[in-house]
């Protein structure tokens, strides 16, 4: 469960001037994998994301999840942007237990898996801390422990990271490795970042400038599991230069 089917999925953005922001996409993703959509700004990484999660419609062609199309968002397909977005009112177990309370999950149900989740995330000793007196890194962990208490089949990610310093960064892609490992939750990870999508993922799929298409995939085969010392191995160096080539990443001029 969590398959994702993008089959010949367009989209263009009407309005004063068309925006085609998707063109002819294919992209098929079995459970449990880690795919990670590397481009440059603007070539529709967000928008490959939204139409996923349900928040924009295809112009085009047919998206399934789990074999269904789909029309809007659901909680299985657990998202996380940039910026948790926590509810700065309530605690940090508040905010993690919100989703299966409205849900009407049973308090069994729910109270050990929250509390497990927060021990994977390393917040159980700020469970009752206010979003307000957080990092930001610490935030972002929250924001994915709330997003996996509904049990989503998958996780939609857009530059989850993007906004931590470096240190932060690496921590948190290293306990997304952990959770991805022991969970084996379907993930599609957007990225500007070529380290972070070797790092993480199983298949990168390289999109062109506007009008975005995937130009590009390529399969990742470290060894896992893996943890950000697989940074610095000669097969990552190895994968990074053909991304950077890919991509036509140079060096600036000096
Ligand atoms: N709601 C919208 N209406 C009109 N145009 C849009 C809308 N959303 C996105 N676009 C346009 O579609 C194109 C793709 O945008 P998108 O945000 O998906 O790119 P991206 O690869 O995620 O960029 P970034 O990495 O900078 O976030 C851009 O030209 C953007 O301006």
């Amino acid at each position: 469960m969590g398959t994702i089917a993008f089959e010949s999925v367009s989209k263009t953005f009407s309005g004063q001037s068309e925006v085609r922001a998707l063109d002819g996409i294919n992209l098929a993703i079995g459970e449990g994998e880690f795919v990670a959509l590397l481009g440059p700004s603007g070539c529709g990484k967000s928008t490959l994301l939204n139409l996923l999660a349900g928040f924009e419609k295809t112009t085009e062609g047919t998206l399934l999840f789990d074999g269904k199309t789909v029309t809007r968002p659901g909680p299985d397909r657990g998202v996380v942007f940039q910026e948790a977005a926590l509810f700065p009112w309530l605690t940090v177990w508040q905010n993690v237990i919100f989703g299966p309370q409205v849900q009407g999950v049973s308090r069994a149900d729910y109270e050990s898996k929250a509390r497990n989740l927060l021990k994977v995330v390393g917040l159980e000793s700020f469970a009752d801390a206010l979003p307000v007196q957080l990092s930001g890194g610490m935030r972002q962990r929250v924001g994915i422990a709330r997003v996996l208490a509904m049990s989503p089949k998958a996780l939609l990610m857009d530059e989850p990271f993007g906004a931590l310093d470096a240190q932060t960064r690496l921590s948190m892609q290293q306990l997304l490795l952990d959770v991805w490992q022991s969970l084996g939750t379907t993930v599609l990870f957007v990225t500007h970042d070529i380290d972070e999508a070797i790092l993480l993922s199983d298949r990168i799929c390289v999109m062109s400038a506007r009008p975005g298409r995937i130009i590009r995939t390529i399969p990742i085969t470290l060894p896992r599991p893996r943890s950000i010392a697989s940074l610095t191995s000669a097969e990552f160096v190895a994968y990074k230069a053909r991304i950077m080539s890919d991509m036509k990443v140079s060096a600036a001029p000096v």
